[in-house]
């Protein structure tokens, strides 16, 4: 069995990654060593075997006596060790969730049910470095990817409304804090049925407006607002979020030489684990509602295409519904006035789930099955 080499699981998106692999019974075929940088001598968790202690994942010795090694740590835990290790001749399998070496020569990014060909190529050559992409763009291939793989996208701008899980588990808790927060100030308004809508307006304003909202994370509010910027600022206006929309999804779909135009702004909101984004596509082809949404539905097993229908969109088409699911409704599919080839698209996914913990296992899997 493979010796595989498990980093950052104790985290949000590692433990997503163990929930998913008990789920699928993973752990049965491999032979799992758990790693950590601050707990290392302690317990490993239980996953079913009988597992040594948590290694040192800073230890070059311990992870060179890997097969596989998938992380979940993070960019900088990836840049202190990656090249060291590659430079004591290792050889073996590294899967990450970090975005750091994504945009490497030597790195293919992994959606299997959009890229498989891409993989298998990659496979082939001997490539042995495979990072999960962005979750928005993950999510957005997962949703779209019909329309690519049959050539069918002149461009896409995705326009997106993404979750406080984006930001990590310390941004979650903030967003229900501020939440709180809101709510006790207008807790006794809102009992009084005949109290007036503006006075509770104006408390919530002067609420989220003040020191009484905890803003450790976020640097401002997010609860009962949004925030129009996600990473850092690039040169050319974009923020760096919006940058990988383009530069990701063209890598991801083996594109890079003439690669397709996608660009948009990029929005975090006050919903807790699932991305959504609104997208605007120019077609190559004047195409029927009907056809594209056939073309769509039959790319994956997970992208369900909801009826541009009012009663089934408000209830399908929600973080509320998908999230903790691995289904990818896309809907509100319809032409737009800007001329034939134009269309909307609306779509939902658990950026824990496809957007960051299910290809990393997925490619395991796909290791497993090759050798
Ligand atoms: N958040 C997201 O949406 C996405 C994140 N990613 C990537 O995944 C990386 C990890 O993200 P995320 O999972 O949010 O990070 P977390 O902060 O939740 O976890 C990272 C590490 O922090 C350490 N840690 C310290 N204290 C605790 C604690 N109380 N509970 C759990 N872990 C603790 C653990 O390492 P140790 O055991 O070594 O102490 C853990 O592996 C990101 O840096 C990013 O590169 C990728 C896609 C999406
Ligand atoms: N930046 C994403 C989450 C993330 O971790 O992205 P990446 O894996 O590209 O760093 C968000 O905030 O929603």
């Amino acid at each position: 069995m493979k010796k595989v080499g498990l980093v950052g699981w104790r985290g949000m998106v590692g433990s997503v990654l163990m929930q998913r692999m008990r789920e699928e019974n993973d752990f049965d075929l491999i032979d799992p060593v758990f790693f950590s940088t601050s707990q290392a001598g302690q317990a490993a968790p239980d996953v079913g075997k009988s597992v040594s202690v948590l290694q040192d994942a800073n230890s070059i010795e311990a992870l060179k006596a890997m097969d596989v090694i998938i992380t979940c740590q993070g960019g900088d835990y990836t840049k202190s060790v990656y090249s060291e290790l590659r430079a004591t001749g290792w050889n073996g399998y590294w899967i990450d969730a970090a975005s750091s070496l994504r945009m490497d020569e030597d790195a293919v990014i992994v959606l299997d049910p959009v890229n498989s060909k891409v993989i298998d190529n990659a496979l082939e050559q001997g490539v042995k470095t495979y990072v999960g992409g962005n979750c928005t763009v993950s999510l957005m291939l997962m949703a779209l990817g019909g329309l690519f793989e049959k050539n069918l996208v002149e461009w896409v701008s995705p326009m997106t409304y993404q979750a406080a899980s984006g930001g990590g588990a310390r941004h979650m808790r903030e967003l229900i804090s501020q939440m709180g927060v809101i709510h006790s100030s207008v807790a006794e308004l809102l009992d009084d049925p005949a109290s007036a809508i503006l006075e509770i307006d104006k408390t919530v304003a002067e609420t989220i407006r003040s020191d009484a909202m905890p803003t450790d994370n976020f640097g401002v509010p997010l609860g009962g607002s949004l925030i129009p910027w996600i990473d850092s600022q690039l040169e050319n206006g974009q923020s760096r979020e919006e940058w990988k929309a383009e530069a990701e999804t063209n890598k991801i779909l083996g594109l890079s030489e003439a690669p397709i135009p996608v660009d948009g702004l990029c929005v975090r909101v006050g919903a807790m684990r699932c991305h959504s984004q609104a997208m605007t596509i120019k077609l190559k082809q004047d195409l029927s509602v009907a056809e594209i949404e056939s073309i769509l539905a039959g790319s994956n097993d997970w992208v369900k295409v909801i009826p541009n229908d009012r009663e089934l969109t408000v209830k399908e088409l929600t973080p509320a519904k998908v999230t903790g699911t691995l289904s990818v409704p896309v809907g509100r599919i319809r032409k737009l006035n800007m001329g034939p080839e134009y269309i909307s698209a609306f779509t939902v996914g658990d950026q824990l789930l496809w957007g960051a913990a299910e290809p990393l296992r997925r490619m395991l899997r796909i290791l497993l099955q090759n050798k």
